[in-house]
This record gives C-alpha cells, sequence and structure tokens, in this order.
C-alpha cells in the first residue's frame, strides 16, 4: 500500500525514522568533501546553454550527469530532443535529456525531481573576484558559475539519494531524476519529450519537485509560483555596413538612433508598462495576497544593500513582492552589433539587435503578448518614418506557474521545514522563470512543489554566484547547532 502523500512527499524527513534520520545526517557530514569536489567537477564544464561555441561543453556536461546517475545504479537514459534553429537557419544539437529511475515499487509513491545543469554565462572579465569556472571556497561560501543555479541543488538531490544507498536503507519512495540542459535559454525541446513520455515515463509519476530557487530572506521558504518569460528580438537594419560617423553622420538615418527610440517607448521611468493590453490582463491583487505578503518578513533596507542601490522603484513592502513576484516587468538586456568593446571607436552601426524581455505573470498569455509587442513596437517605429527596416522576434515565450499553497503538497512541505529548521516556511514566490514548470503541470497532470536551495544572497546570474555560507549558517544554528561543518550541507536533501 502506498503512503498517503502528505508524509510519503519529502524523501527523509517526513518519513525517516529518527535513528534512520541521524544515522544520514552523519553520513552526510562525513561527506562533505566529496560532495564539494563534486561541485568542483560540474562548475568546471562551461555548460553555457546560450552560447553555441559552448555546445560542446555542454554535452559534456550531461553525459558527466548521466554518468554519476549510471555509477549510482539507475536506469538511465540520455534522450535524444532533436535540435534547435539559429538565426540563419543554422541547425545546432540539442543537448540530451538525462532521466533515471531509482527504484520501482508500486507500493510506493514516485517523486520526479526535475533540475538543470546548464549555465548563464560567465567571464572573470565580467568582473569576476574569482575563475568562476574554478570552484573557490571563500569563508565558507562556494563560488562559481552555476553553482547555485541549479548544479548544486541537482547534486544534493542526486546525494540524497546515494546516502540511502550507501547506508544500504531503503528509500521511502521512487525516485525519478529529469535532468536537462537548454533551461537558461527556454528549455528548448523538452516540452516535446515531457508530450512524447506523459504516459511512459511520467505514468507513475505521483509529483514534481523543483529546486531551482531561492529563498527570500533568512527565513526557509517555499515557492508557489514563478513568474514567465517573453524573450524579444528587436532588429534594425540600414545601410549595407557600418559607416564612419564623421563622414556619413548627419546624413544617414541610423539604426542605433532608432533602435533606442523604440526600446524608449517600452516602459517608463517609474516602471509602468507602455505596451497597450499588457497591464489589463493582469490578475488583481487579492486582499488574501494583500495579507499574505504583508506577514512576509522582507528587510528593505538590506536587500538594498545586497545590490548596491540607494533608491527602488517602491518603497513599500507590499508593493515591492508583488513586482517582484506578480506583476510583469520590462527588462533591456543589450544590444547585438553595438559598439561595447574598451576605446572610442566612432562608427555608425549598420544592423543592431536589441534583447529584451517581458516577466510574466498570471492571466498573460505569451501568444498574446508577442502580438502585442510586435505590433505596438511596429506602430511606434512607423510614427519614426524611418527608412530602416524592424524586425521583431519572440524567441523564447514561456509561463508563468502557479500552484495552491494550501495543497497537501505544501502541507507536507511546511511540516519538514518546521522540522528541520523549527519555524514555519515562508511561501513565497519566484520572480523568475522556471520554463518547463507550467508545462509539467499541464501535460502530466501532476502536482510540483518548490523546494529552495539557493541563499537569497547566492547571486544566480550575477558576478560572483556562489552557494552561500549564509544559509548554511542559518541550516547549522538551527538545526546541526555546528559552525564547523561546510555549508554544502544544506544541499543534501537530511535538511528536507
Ligand atoms: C529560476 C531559474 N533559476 C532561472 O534563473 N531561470 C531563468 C530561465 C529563463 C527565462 N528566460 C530565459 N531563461 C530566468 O528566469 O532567467
Amino acid at each position: 500500500m502506498k503512503l498517503p502523500v502528505l508524509p510519503s512527499i519529502l524523501l527523509v524527513i517526513s518519513t525517516a525514522h529518527a535513528f534512520q534520520y541521524s544515522e544520514l545526517v552523519q553520513y552526510v557530514d562525513s561527506h562533505q568533501e566529496e560532495y564539494v569536489e563534486a561541485l568542483r567537477e560540474w562548475v568546471a564544464i562551461e555548460s553555457d546553454s546560450s552560447n553555441v561555441l559552448k555546445r560542446p561543453d555542454l554535452h559534456r556536461m550531461m553525459e558527466t550527469t548521466a554518468q554519476k546517475l549510471r555509477q549510482m545504479g539507475g536506469t538511465v537514459e540520455l534522450v535524444d530532443i532533436g535540435e534547435q534553429e539559429l538565426p540563419g537557419g543554422i541547425m545546432l544539437t540539442l543537448p540530451k535529456v538525462v532521466t533515471a529511475r531509482f527504484g520501482n515499487d508500486p507500493s510506493k509513491h514516485t517523486v520526479c525531481v526535475y533540475g538543470h545543469v546548464d549555465i548563464q554565462p560567465a567571464k572573470l572579465e565580467d568582473g569576476w573576484a574569482t575563475d568562476p569556472y574554478n570552484l573557490t571556497d571563500i569563508n565558507g561560501n562556494l563560488y562559481g558559475r552555476g553553482a547555485s543555479d541549479n548544479k548544486a541543488p541537482v547534486l544534493a538531490w542526486i546525494h540524497a539519494v546515494e546516502a540511502y544507498q550507501a547506508l544500504n536503507m531503503e528509500l521511502p519512495v521512487n525516485v525519478k531524476f529529469v535532468i536537462e540542459g537548454m533551461e537558461e535559454t527556454g528549455s528548448n525541446g523538452l516540452d516535446t519529450m515531457i508530450m512524447t513520455q506523459k504516459d511512459t515515463f511520467f505514468s507513475d509519476v505521483d509529483y514534481i519537485i523543483i529546486s531551482d530557487c531561492g529563498w527570500l530572506s533568512r527565513q526557509p521558504a517555499l515557492t508557489y509560483g514563478t513568474r514567465g518569460n517573453c524573450y524579444f528580438l528587436a532588429e534594425v537594419e540600414g545601410p549595407k555596413q557600418d559607416l564612419h560617423s564623421g563622414a556619413y553622420g548627419g546624413t544617414v538615418i541610423e539604426p542605433m538612433t532608432d533602435l533606442i527610440g523604440i526600446l524608449d517607448t517600452l516602459i517608463s521611468p517609474n516602471g509602468k508598462i507602455l505596451i497597450p493590453g499588457i497591464r489589463e490582463a493582469v490578475a488583481p491583487l487579492s486582499d488574501e495576497e494583500w495579507k499574505m505578503y504583508q506577514d512576509i518578513q522582507f528587510d528593505i533596507d538590506n536587500y538594498k544593500k545586497k545590490i548596491g542601490v540607494s533608491q527602488l522603484m517602491y518603497s513599500n513592502k507590499v508593493d515591492l513582492l508583488a513586482h517582484m513576484w506578480r506583476y510583469p516587468t520590462v527588462s533591456i538586456h543589450g544590444i547585438e552589433g553595438a559598439f561595447s568593446d574598451p576605446g572610442t571607436k566612432t562608427v555608425i552601426p549598420s544592423k543592431v539587435t536589441a534583447k529584451f524581455s517581458i516577466r510574466q505573470v498570471p492571466n498573460m498569455d505569451p501568444a498574446m503578448v508577442k502580438r502585442q509587442v510586435s505590433d505596438y513596437l511596429h506602430s511606434v517605429f512607423a510614427k519614426r518614418k524611418s527608412p530602416n527596416k524592424l524586425k521583431v522576434t519572440m524567441v523564447i515565450g514561456a509561463k508563468p506557474w502557479l500552484a495552491d499553497p494550501q495543497h497537501p503538497l505544501y502541507e507536507a512541505g511546511k511540516t519538514a521545514v518546521k522540522r528541520v529548521f523549527g519555524m514555519d516556511p515562508d511561501l513565497i514566490r519566484e520572480g523568475a522563470t522556471i520554463p518547463i514548470a507550467r508545462m509539467f503541470q499541464d501535460v502530466t497532470g501532476k502536482g510540483i512543489i518548490m523546494l529552495p536551495i539557493g541563499a537569497f544572497d547566492d547571486g544566480p546570474h550575477s558576478q560572483n554566484e556562489k552557494m552561500s555560507q549564509f544559509v548554511s549558517t542559518t541550516h547549522l544554528s538551527l538545526f546541526h547547532k555546528d559552525f564547523q561543518i561546510k555549508p554544502y550541507k544544506l544541499m543534501n536533501v537530511p535538511i528536507y
């Protein structure tokens, strides 16, 4: 007979007997160095999914992940998910998705852990204090690109299974893994794989666990929503080649001027999205949500200090949390073709491509956003009466995801966090996107719970990303009462 969902949701805490639990903790404590070494090996692989030149590294990352799971005796597959089309029509092989299974006992529940091992780009010269691909321990913090997002959390779940195996303890649930290599660019190809394997790999899955997010503060958290993301390219093309600005400036209508002009119409200085229809689609903030946000601990001064700003868009907590999690926003990321090297080149670029994204929320829809943005930018551009050509493309259209924080999965999560940390978790949302979350839910019909493992100050996507000492210290102070233990312990499932 299957255990009821509530106590069986979490691998360790909710089902392990006290003696088993302390054995697991001891095992984890005494294997810290191995865990850090495993993370070091993974961080050393530049598995940047956005850089086509790094694709061989990404393939190697998927193979390394599969190999680790194979060595543990899992039933592992590297699933071919086809190719992606690059601008210009070039086809590039997508990294295979790693699936694995441990245990196949029909009397047990089956949890599926989803994670990703691709990373955002990082270069030392971006302002990193250490080599981003050489995991570096500074005062107990482990610095490296992808350390927090999402390599260490993925390893944490793998090591949890491995701890059970090493101790000859029976896993309380069957465990499956789905680990992909394209999350940072919108999970290309994974949607098709999920649809194809809905009635096979996913058929016996009871629920899905994702640890690809972070706490909000020093308070443990459970995440019940993520924003979606629509990512756009806006290309303005003019003269057939770059021109000398002294020789041609003043006679030519410059693509960059057109582009900056239209970009400036996307959002007002006080954060109001100016694209017609976007704000109207957003589900209104309910009184209940307002009250939940009001009760969440969030230190605005600390938040400002962490990112080094003196002023934010809003000054009160509820507005800030609401605009971080459940209202859309526009961010402009960069302009391809623009001169950005050091020095004073005086060129007029002939073709420039802006990259911007709109984080979206319920009840927005990517297909609608695509039309709204394209129509709006073309109408703004038309008013400029420019001879240049504008092309707008949406390259990522990931939907937002929202769960019911009162669902039994979340009740189980609350119980587990309370048992480990001795306090109730904050119920939070995530401003970032886990592109596949909504698709998982819609296609498989399975419940999802997000158990954040990252700390509030891990700095994913930024310079000096790390697995933070702070979380471990909290963890240790609340759980192990032993400040000597390395922070990587946090990433080992006994905390849940
Ligand atoms: C939350 C997760 N760790 C993450 O950072 N996801 C990325 C995914 C994405 C969205 N658009 C393109 N990639 C993110 O939110 O930026």
